[in-house]
Order: C-alpha cells, then sequence, then structure tokens
C-alpha cells in the first residue's frame, strides 16, 4: 500500500499541499482528481522523492521510499523521458539497463499491442504513440505500484481507448495504479477508488463501488457535486 500521510509541500510562500492524507492499495486503480493546478503533480514527484516535503511521510508496504524500496514504483509522467533522437528499441535497452526488474517479454508484448515499431525515433513520434511509449516503457518494468500522471492528455479517442484498455489486462494484474487525470470518462468504469483534491485538501476519499451501489451515483455526478455549486 502507499500511504500518504498529512503531507505538507510549499512553494514559496504558497501552500500547495496542507495536511494531505490517502492511501493507494495493491491489486487496485486509485484517481487523483482535481482541477488545474491542485497538486496532484506534485503528489507524485513526492511519492517518488522528487521534490522535498515540509512535512509529512511516505510510506511504501510500510517503508519509507529509499534506494532499496525505489524499484517497487514506476513513475510514468505525461512528458517524454527519453532523448529525442531515441529508437523506440534504444529507449527500451535505456530502460533494461537502468531497471534490474525490467520485463522485456512484456515490453514486447506492448509492442504489439499498440503496433509500435521498434526502429522509429521517438522525435518522430505523434503525440498519441508518444503517451502509448510511455507507457510502455513504464508497465514493462516488474514494479508492484504505478504512478501514472495524464496519460491521456490531448490524445485522440482512438489512442485514448487503446490506453483504456490497459487498465483491463494483465498488464496492470495485480498492481497498484495511482493515476491523476482530467479525462475520468476514459476510466470511470475501471477505477476503484476515488481521491479528490481541492484547495490543498483531501475533499472526498471514496470507493466507486460504493457510491454507485449505495448511493446510485456515477464519479462524474460526485464531482459535479464537489466542484460545480
Ligand atoms: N517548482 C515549483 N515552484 C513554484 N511553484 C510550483 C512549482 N511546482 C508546482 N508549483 C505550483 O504548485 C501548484 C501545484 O502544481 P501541480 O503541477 O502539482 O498541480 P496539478 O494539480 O498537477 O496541475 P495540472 O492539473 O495542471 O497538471 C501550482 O500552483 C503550481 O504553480
Amino acid at each position: 500500500m502507499i500511504e500518504v500521510k498529512d503531507i505538507v509541500k510549499r512553494f514559496g510562500r504558497k501552500t500547495v499541499l496542507d495536511q494531505v492524507s490517502f492511501t493507494a492499495e495493491k491489486g487496485q486503480i486509485t484517481c487523483l482528481i482535481g482541477v488545474n493546478g491542485m497538486g496532484k503533480t506534485t503528489i507524485m514527484n513526492a511519492i517518488m522523492k522528487l521534490t522535498p516535503l515540509q512535512a509529512g511521510e511516505i510510506l511504501v508496504d510500510g517503508e519509507k521510499v529509499t534506494k532499496d524500496t525505489f524499484e517497487k514504483i514506476v513513475f510514468i509522467p505525461d512528458a517524454t523521458i527519453m532523448l529525442p533522437h531515441f529508437t523506440i528499441e534504444m529507449a527500451m535497452e535505456f530502460m533494461k539497463d537502468f531497471y534490474k526488474n525490467w520485463n522485456q517479454r512484456r515490453a514486447d508484448d506492448m509492442l504489439a499491442f499498440f503496433k509500435l515499431n521498434r526502429k522509429d525515433k521517438i522525435a518522430s513520434l505523434s503525440k498519441g504513440n508518444t503517451a502509448k511509449v510511455n507507457l510502455l516503457l513504464g508497465l514493462a518494468v516488474d514494479a508492484d505500484y504505478i504512478l501514472m500522471d495524464e496519460p491521456f492528455s490531448g490524445i485522440d479517442i482512438f489512442s485514448r481507448e487503446q490506453i483504456a484498455e490497459v487498465f483491463t489486462s494483465h498488464l496492470i494484474e495485480d498492481r497498484g495504479v495511482l493515476i491523476t487525470t482530467h479525462e475520468i470518462g476514459d476510466i470511470e468504469h475501471l477505477i476503484d477508488k476515488v481521491v479528490i483534491l481541492n484547495d490543498g485538501k483531501i475533499q472526498k476519499e471514496f470507493m466507486t463501488e460504493d457510491v454507485r451501489e449505495l448511493e446510485g451515483k456515477s464519479v462524474i455526478d460526485v464531482l459535479r457535486e464537489v466542484f460545480v455549486q
């Protein structure tokens, strides 16, 4: 389980995260939702130890993230992480050298699933294919937890549908997924848990099954209640 406990993040005098706590469990897809600038990416960066916190802690399976536990988590950012002159094949080689738990068979499965050509240069890819390569490079790491920042951002409907299919496939299996997205409609039916961030605090945290079955609402209904007064 990823446990985010009372984290506080300030940039200068601006408090972006004010005692934020939530959990993301293995075997579940947890979606972090908030309007632009609410601190979703900052939370992802904090989990990956890419940004220091003023207070609070983050535990993964009960332990602080260190070099030893680092391979438990993989972060798939929304921007290209590879050098543009790399081919997809070179990017895979790079990841293979970097991560002990790189899974080439899964990478090959995803190349075929997304119909990508391993000889294509990263710089020559469309936005949709760039997102697919990012996803491939992240999901081919055998990590227990996957963080995805806006995997659907700026991508056409067909690529979005293909990417959404990944969430119901063996590629996710029993892993824990923490995802931020504005395109909630694409994966609303696949999400197990929603965490709503508003004004630096967690406004609501719920299991989607509970709101569907007990309250007869969709995730979008709940978002409307929170954000549209
Ligand atoms: N390095 C930084 N220095 C100063 N302010 C920052 C820095 N990084 C982020 N911020 C501010 O922190 C706030 C949260 O940013 P963050 O990128 O985490 O939001 P977000 O919810 O991911 O937004 P979006 O949905 O637009 O991606 C924003 O107001 C942003 O301007």
